[in-house]
């Protein structure tokens, strides 16, 4: 079995494509059905963010499995392969491990360490069990990322200044108006980039801020999280009265259709003023079309990187840290993975020794007769196996232990020919 994964990101792709390939969490049972279904393909974990589409597979032919998942998400985009390929990036075995085990503790990020990726590697594992798609060695990987991921934000210093998407949008305003506070500022959705949006906007000065969703309850249990703040709440059925009498709007709602554009501002815009739209949201919550208009500034996902470079510096250093720290979590991935090639010799090895205990056992239980047998059978039978569990426990914890690929090996080999096994050795069977 081997281990791939074939994706997107930030740095590979712009928006543009990656809402087209984003696949949002209703979505993500069908897909993973979908991706199972290919001859090749024995695992699947999708890890789908505003920033990256990765798709992890096991898979028993790594050629043809990377292949199908790209066809996945070539008819998923509606884009041709040859299109999709140039952005694209594949890494195979060690290189995917250590790719999700940097995606997990934020080093991968837009903006370096920020605290949501972890979650969202959390909600893959959960929802790839939840589907059928994660079997045992991705269950073991993304553990494994998720204790990586946890690792590197405790006993490192790179969650440190609650960075996200969202402060990096409230830093990219604050550039361009200097002082928040007389600014109307409107935010379009309630959820989890919005509550962050206000607490940043909060801490650098803003005083009008208004929050829109399609549920008031929403807006509602978010702004009790800000009790000294004076928040205004609305429908989103209010949205463009709204807009219109605000500076600055951030969108950052889940919706798979652009909320504004150009026709909409447009009627309610007033021709003197100007606006500041920044859209964190993927797929973009408003659409391109607005960049025609003279008297808005438009900013989308990747217009932040310019914002988080500055940070990114002083964050280096403690990246470094961690991937020192990585490099521990991977290795305990390898041991385990490598461990895998034993389990056939090891089942076969307590197959056989089984069948020998049950032969022996029944022979001599007929030899000591029916009212002894019935009488003592528990007893005998524990002997029998608890012999057997002593003799095969050393050479087991040996043979998983031994890190040496040829040393291991040979040792199977050995007990493969001392015990006349017949085991498959081929690295398609190591899992079964
Ligand atoms: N989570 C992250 O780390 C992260 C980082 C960067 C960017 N983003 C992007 O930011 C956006 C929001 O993410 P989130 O994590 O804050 O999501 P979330 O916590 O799930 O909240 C989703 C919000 O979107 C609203 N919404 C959903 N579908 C809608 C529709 N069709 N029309 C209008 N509103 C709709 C929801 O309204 P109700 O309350 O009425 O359901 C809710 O306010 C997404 O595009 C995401 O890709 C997320």
């Amino acid at each position: 079995m081997n281990i791939a994964v074939v994706g997107l990101s930030h740095k590979t792709a712009p928006v543009e494509v990656r809402e087209k390939l984003s696949i949002p969490e209703a979505d993500i049972k069908e897909a993973i059905a979908h991706l199972c279904s290919y001859p090749n393909i024995r695992e699947v974990a999708i890890l789908s963010t505003c920033n990256r589409l990765e798709i992890y597979i096991v898979t028993g032919e790594t050629d043809s499995g990377v292949r199908e998942a790209i066809q996945f998400l070539s008819e998923r985009g509606q884009l041709n392969v040859h299109k999709l390929r140039q952005h694209l990036f594949i890494l195979l075995q060690e290189d995917a491990v250590m790719h999700l085990m940097r995606v997990s503790a934020g080093l991968d990020s837009l903006v370096l360490g920020e605290g949501q990726i972890l979650a969202q590697v959390k909600n893959t594992h959960k929802l790839g069990q939840q589907h059928n798609g994660v079997g045992r060695i991705l269950n073991r990987l993304l553990k494994q990322a998720i204790t990586a991921g946890k690792r590197v934000r405790t006993e490192t210093s790179i969650g440190t200044g609650a960075v996200s998407i969202s402060s990096a949008a409230v830093e990219l305003a604050q550039i361009k108006v200097q002082d928040l506070a007389p600014y109307r500022i409107a935010i379009l959705g309630a959820g989890k980039m919005s509550k962050l949006l206000v607490q940043h906007l909060l801490s650098k000065g803003a005083r009008q801020i208004t929050i829109l969703n399609r549920t008031l309850r929403r807006a509602e249990e978010l702004a009790k999280n800000f009790p000294d703040a004076d928040l205004k709440l609305h429908l989103i059925s209010d949205m463009m009265t709204v807009i219109g009498n605000s500076d600055i709007v951030f969108t950052s709602t889940s919706s798979t259709e652009p909320i504004l554009n150009r026709s909409k501002l447009e009627a309610v815009l007033n021709p003197n003023g100007s606006m500041m739209l920044i859209d964190i949201a993927v797929p973009r919550n408003v659409d391109s079309d607005v960049n025609t208009l003279t008297n808005v500034h438009s900013f989308n996902v990747d217009d932040l990187k310019a914002v988080v470079a500055q940070n990114q510096e002083s964050r280096r250093q403690m990246a470094m840290e961690a991937e020192g720290l990585l490099e521990e979590e991977v290795e305990a991935f390898d041991v385990w993975w490598r461990s895998l090639e034993t389990v056939p010799t090891i089942s076969c090895l307590r197959d056989k020794i089984e069948t020998i205990r049950e032969q022996e056992l029944e022979k001599a239980l007929s030899r000591l007769g029916s009212e002894f047998a019935e009488k003592h059978q528990e007893v005998i039978e524990a002997l029998t196996r608890g012999i057997v569990n002593k003799i095969l426990h050393d050479p087991m914890v040996q043979l998983r232990a031994q890190q040496d690929i040829e040393a291991r090996r040979q040792a199977m080999e050995t007990l493969r020919l001392l015990f006349n096994l017949e085991t498959e050795t081929r690295s398609g069977e190591q899992y079964s």
